[in-house]
């Protein structure tokens, strides 16, 4: 049996790690297995690495493929009673198959070196980039690995790793050279490349996800170390952390990225960094909106007729609007399975004033009661005859209101026409104890206080289209609705769309981190079905990826969060 420990791997020939093992004895020295650890890949066979990694990840596939591997030895039975040793007769029997392409035989002259620590590596060209980056160490002039992309070439054999110092190519010595001529020389290389280089050190992975707060495109970096070693990512990608140790470039991989290739993506520091540089900018950008949208939707629903028209033109919110004061980089996110016990999370609409977020909510209860519902609002003002107690509103005193302010007991509330309006807890919590989908719209700044694990908030941001699209679809709207809808249907004039699309890029600037989708309300139609099916896929899908901090709450995870609440007050 091929025992992979030093010894024998000294005087082994395995067709699958052929160009270590020709290598000769200081190149097998990599190979083996670390007694003190277990199981580790220490070395660069390929096949003894995917075989431990599927042991160590309880891959199912990894008993599947011992009993088909047409191995004698790996019956059912063997490999559920001895599977280590199943895998090395799995092993055995591949090293001894030939597999192309075949190494070439490095040059005798190239393996008298006497240090210990200089290994000799040797790599098939093939399409595939090597998956390294080079740099030239400022203090001591050598070449070393800057980088080693998760999942590349390099990466796959095991062998070379981030800092180690190379000192040939195909014989020819790097020394005095800089990055920018080695390149044309490796490209320039015929089917294999072999490096001489000192051993530095090893990457370790990270068992970490986070979902970005901002798009990056590495084609529009000037500053990204390499582009072809970068990735890009849009808002709300779920991206795996592979490696943090550079305080500038992580390295992460898409989670939908099946060939778990990792690339470059800004830390977060070097994204905040950006950001704070940019902000002059911002500050001197021309403050167009009138008011942030304030009192609103959340009342109107309790509401028989068109009082909106004159509420949406005097909104005024008693309370500020608050933003955060760190730029979104990332967050950190956790694989959330739903329970079907579990209560459904609660769904909010947040978009600037008139762009369609209670005509959107109201074709979503119509289209299904049964799965969606509103919370009642409470008011100080009087009944009215047609309304019901705890149907249309809970009809409070102004004392009882002012009690479940000081005990924060609302989610948000305005005056109006001197009454108090507002929504509270527990009128989200009734709606989601009669397993119903609740359906909220609030201000963005009011997220915070249903923020938790209990809400699990899953946020749509309405955004208005261009505005040609947005007089066109509103106009048409008007012209279509008959005599019965024109107190309903309201009137914009252009001054309001301008305002509206105004209202909406500062709501996205200022809370775009926090929305899970953005719906684009420009054909009514079009952005109902939109967000129906992508409501009613987030309900039904087996992971939702939620911030971390709604589950764990320890001082590690904490720090480890990217903080992106931290400014709310
Ligand atoms: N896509 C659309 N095309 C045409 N008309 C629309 C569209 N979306 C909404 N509307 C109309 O625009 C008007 C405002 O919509 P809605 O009341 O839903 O806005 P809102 O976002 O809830 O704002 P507010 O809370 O200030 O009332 C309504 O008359 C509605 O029917």
């Amino acid at each position: 049996m091929f025992e992979l420990n030093q010894h024998d791997c000294r005087h082994k020939q395995c067709s699958c790690c052929g160009a270590l093992l020709s290598g000769g004895p200081r190149a097998c020295r990599q190979v083996g297995m670390d007694k003190s650890r277990g199981l580790q890949p220490k070395g660069k066979c390929c096949i003894w690495i995917q075989l431990v990694q599927w042991v160590q990840t309880g891959q199912p596939n990894l008993l599947e493929f011992l009993i088909q591997s047409d191995i004698p030895q790996c019956r059912t039975d063997t490999v559920f009673l001895f599977p280590s040793q199943s895998l090395l007769s799995v092993h055995d029997a591949v090293a001894q198959r030939d597999f192309e392409p075949i190494l070439p035989q490095i040059p005798d002259d190239v393996l008298d070196e006497d240090e210990d620590s200089v290994k000799i590596v040797s790599l098939v060209k093939t399409k595939e980039p090597l998956g390294a980056t080079i740099k030239r160490d400022k203090s001591t002039g050598a070449i070393v690995v800057a980088r080693i992309m998760r999942g590349g070439a390099a990466d796959k054999s095991g062998l070379i790793h981030e800092g180690d110092e190379l000192k040939e190519v195909n014989g020819v010595s790097l020394e005095h050279r800089k990055p920018k001529e080695i390149l044309p020389l490796l490209v320039s290389l015929a089917s294999a490349i072999w490096f001489r280089y000192i051993v530095f050190l090893s990457v370790s992975s990270l068992d970490l996800f986070i979902r970005a707060l901002f798009d990056y495109d590495p084609n529009e970096d000037p500053t990204v170390p390499c582009k072809d070693a970068a990735i890009a990512f849009k808002r709300g990608d779920v991206l795996q952390i592979v490696s943090m140790e550079d305080d500038t470039w992580w390295q992460a991989c898409h989670l939908k990225d099946s060939n778990g290739r990792a690339g470059l993506i800004p830390s977060k520091q070097l994204h905040e960094r950006r950001v704070a540089l940019q902000r002059p900018k911002a500050l001197f950008k021309p403050w167009r909106v009138k008011a942030p949208a304030g009192f609103r939707r959340s009342f109107r629903l309790g509401k028989k007729s068109g009082w909106a028209k004159e509420a949406a033109r005097s909104r005024r919110w008693s309370t500020g609007v608050h933003g955060s004061m760190c730029p979104p980089t990332y967050i950190e996110v956790i694989p959330y399975h739903k329970d079907s016990t579990d209560r459904h999370r609660l769904v909010i609409l947040v978009g600037p004033s008139g762009v369609g977020v209670n005509e959107l909510k109201r074709r979503l209860l119509i289209s299904d009661p049964d799965r969606y519902s509103v919370t009642i609002p409470h008011t100080t003002r009087e009944k009215r005859r047609q309304e019901n107690e705890g149907m249309d509103y809970h009809f409070v005193s102004v004392h009882m209101f002012e009690e479940d302010i000081l005990n924060h007991r609302f989610i948000e509330y305005g005056c109006y026409r001197g009454h108090y309006y507002g929504t509270s807890l527990d009128s989200v919590h009734q709606v989601m104890a009669e397993g119903k989908v609740c359906l909220l719209d609030v201000h963005p700044s009011k997220i915070k206080h249903v923020y938790t694990s209990e809400f699990k908030p899953y946020v749509v941001f309405v955004k208005p289209p261009r505005i040609e699209e947005l007089c066109l679809t509103r106009r048409r709207a008007k012209f279509s609705s008959n005599e019965e809808d024109t107190n309903v249907v309201r009137i914009f004039a252009e001054e309001d769309f301008e305002d509206m699309i105004d209202l909406s890029e500062t709501m996205e600037n200022q809370y775009g981190h926090l929305f899970d989708k953005v719906v684009v309300n420009g054909d009514i139609a079009v952005a109902f079905r939109e967000l129906k099916a992508d409501l009613e896929k987030m309900q039904e899908a087996e992971v939702q990826w939620i911030p971390a901090e709604w589950i764990c709450s320890s001082e590690t995870k904490a720090r480890r969060s990217c903080s992106y609440l931290t400014g709310w007050k």
